[in-house]
């Protein structure tokens, strides 16, 4: 077998944060959907919290949508970032029929300060000074934690409540997987041509997304 598979610089860097993406992928709200101990109300505040998210990850994608049309070197990369867009259409419906069957009223929800500080960060990578391979890099992370996670609530053995598989399917389904892997193939082209400088940054923002992950999962302790 060939043995000089090529590891690309993603790899590269969840090895050297590996307990942060761990922090990330198995918080104790994630773990606790697994083992079905979840405190519903912290489910809801994830759920409220969450909707508005989305909201401002609208238009993050698509400013991604915009420069991969622009600065992406293959036209199904516009392709991978409109199907992400399609799927939050989707969400967004999810969103609103989850938060009537738990009675959450997203129109009283109030954005919390770990949700603030995640949307600012999200708002200052749309400027288009930010090199489009430290967006995408951001943008796998933001998407991967979430596949990640919920994944991991369908595995072997879980007793994740029926009620919330429908929660776990939508980010855990094999679907979403290729999708993340599809986002992180473009992201790790971009950066094979990437400066040194560019590098520097996509860790950095790598770093912060797992920060930002871990401090909004810290959110639904109420
Ligand atoms: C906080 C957060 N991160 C990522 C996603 C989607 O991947 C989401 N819906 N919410």
């Amino acid at each position: 077998m060939e043995k000089t598979e090529k590891r690309g610089m993603i790899d590269t860097w969840l090895d050297k944060h590996r307990s942060l993406y761990t922090a990330a992928t198995r918080h104790d709200f994630v773990v606790s959907i697994r083992d079905g101990s979840v405190d519903l109300s912290s489910f809801k505040t994830w759920l409220g919290q969450d909707y508005l998210f989305v909201r401002e990850f609208v238009p993050f994608v698509a400013n991604v949508l915009i420069r991969a049309g622009k600065e992406s070197g293959e036209t199904s990369d516009m392709e991978v970032v409109l199907g992400g867009l399609a799927s939050l259409n989707d969400e967004i419906e999810w969103f609103k029929s989850e938060g009537s069957k738990w009675g959450v009223d997203f129109s009283t929800v109030v954005a919390q300060k770990a949700n603030q500080e995640y949307s600012r960060f999200l708002e200052a990578l749309m400027n288009s000074e930010v090199e489009y391979s430290v967006v995408l890099t951001a943008f796998w992370g933001i998407e991967a934690v979430y596949q990640e996670s919920f994944a991991h609530c369908l595995g072997d053995g879980n007793k994740t409540p029926a009620e919330l598989t429908g929660a776990c399917n939508r980010w855990g389904n094999d679907g979403f997987r290729q999708y993340c892997l599809s986002v992180k193939n473009i992201a790790e082209r971009c950066l094979e041509n990437a400066s040194r400088d560019a590098l520097v940054e996509a860790e950095d923002v790598l770093v912060r997304v797992l920060e930002h992950e871990v401090a909004f999962w810290e959110m639904s302790r109420g």
